[in-house]
């Protein structure tokens, strides 16, 4: 049989966190871009002990560890989009943002993981005034959910209004171009409504609301779809609508394993079509 090699495939890097219960993270990120059928790269910024009730212990990499994986993939393969998730500390997002700069990585989408759902600060207010200061300026997009939102805006978010001048005041106070405030951290009908705003438009993206507890992985997944949908090409408009399309649906099909709060299905639906 004669080999079919594949010459011409986008390519993505995830500059995350592993979550050895593999829901959020990498892990998610690989799926999700193999998804895509966009090739994953990844750089590694720490590792957790994690399942679907929470995480017990997290491992920093050094700094140069990370710049040194960044370096490796974008100097020999190339890269046409990137995200980054867990950043962890200040050494590693003063780093990542130096090698976005200084490899010219372009089409970076950041996801500013700083609180978890249950409200949870996961890193020092340190490590966030450099990532104002010095990520997301670097960013094509940010993607907050509501607690990151009420941060990087100081503004209290309750409703969608909320959210809608949230997202006005993090895109001019940070320079960041675009920002979509995720809300699935939000109550009743404002649930899994995100708003858009790119300094032009403020827009309510809506898909259908899902009613599962597997939730986990959602925000590493919606930005990974992001950097999949850019790396081929589309606008930053249409990568992100098709991005929650995607998430909607990995929601649909959420995994109901572990005693906590299960993954989403990443390619469930394939088998589902598959009879
Ligand atoms: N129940 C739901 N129904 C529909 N969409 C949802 C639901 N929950 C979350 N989403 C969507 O999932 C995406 C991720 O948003 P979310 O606010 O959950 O991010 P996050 O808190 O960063 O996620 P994570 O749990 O991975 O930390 C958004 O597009 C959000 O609207
Ligand atoms: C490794 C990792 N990254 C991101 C999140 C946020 O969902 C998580 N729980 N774990």
């Amino acid at each position: 049989m004669n080999a079919e090699t594949i010459s011409r495939v986008p390519v993505a890097l995830t500059i995350a966190g592993s979550d050895s219960g593999g829901g959020a993270g990498i892990q998610a990120d690989l799926r999700t871009f193999a998804f895509h059928c966009v090739h994953g790269t990844s750089a590694i910024t720490c590792v957790t002990a994690q399942n679907t009730l929470g995480v017990a212990r997290v491992d920093a990499m050094s700094p140069e560890a990370v710049a040194a994986q960044i370096q490796a993939v974008v100097e020999d393969i190339g890269v046409q989009a990137a995200k980054t998730g867990m950043l962890l500390n200040q050494g590693i997002i003063a780093t990542v943002a130096q090698q976005v700069e200084t490899l010219g990585i372009n089409n970076l989408v950041v996801d500013p993981v700083m609180v978890s759902r249950t409200g949870a600060q996961l890193i020092d207010d340190n490590a966030i005034k450099t990532l104002r200061q010095q990520l997301i300026p670097l960013a094509a997009i940010i993607t907050p959910n509501r607690y990151e939102a009420q941060i990087l805006s100081g503004l209290p978010i309750n409703t969608l209004d909320d959210m809608r001048a949230a997202a006005q005041v993090i895109h001019r106070n940070l320079k960041a171009k675009a920002v979509l405030v995720k809300g699935g951290g939000m109550q009743g009908n404002a649930r899994g409504v995100d708003i858009w705003f790119d300094g032009q438009h403020l827009e309510t993206l809506t898909t259908k609301q899902v009613d599962t507890k597997n939730t986990h992985g959602t925000g590493c997944t919606l930005s990974a779809a992001i950097a999949s949908n850019l790396a081929k090409g589309q606008n930053l408009h249409q990568a992100v609508t098709q991005a929650k399309e995607y998430v909607t649906t990995a929601l649909t099909y959420s995994l109901n394993i572990g005693q906590g709060q299960g993954p989403v299905g990443h390619f469930f639906q394939l088998l589902q079509n598959d009879g």
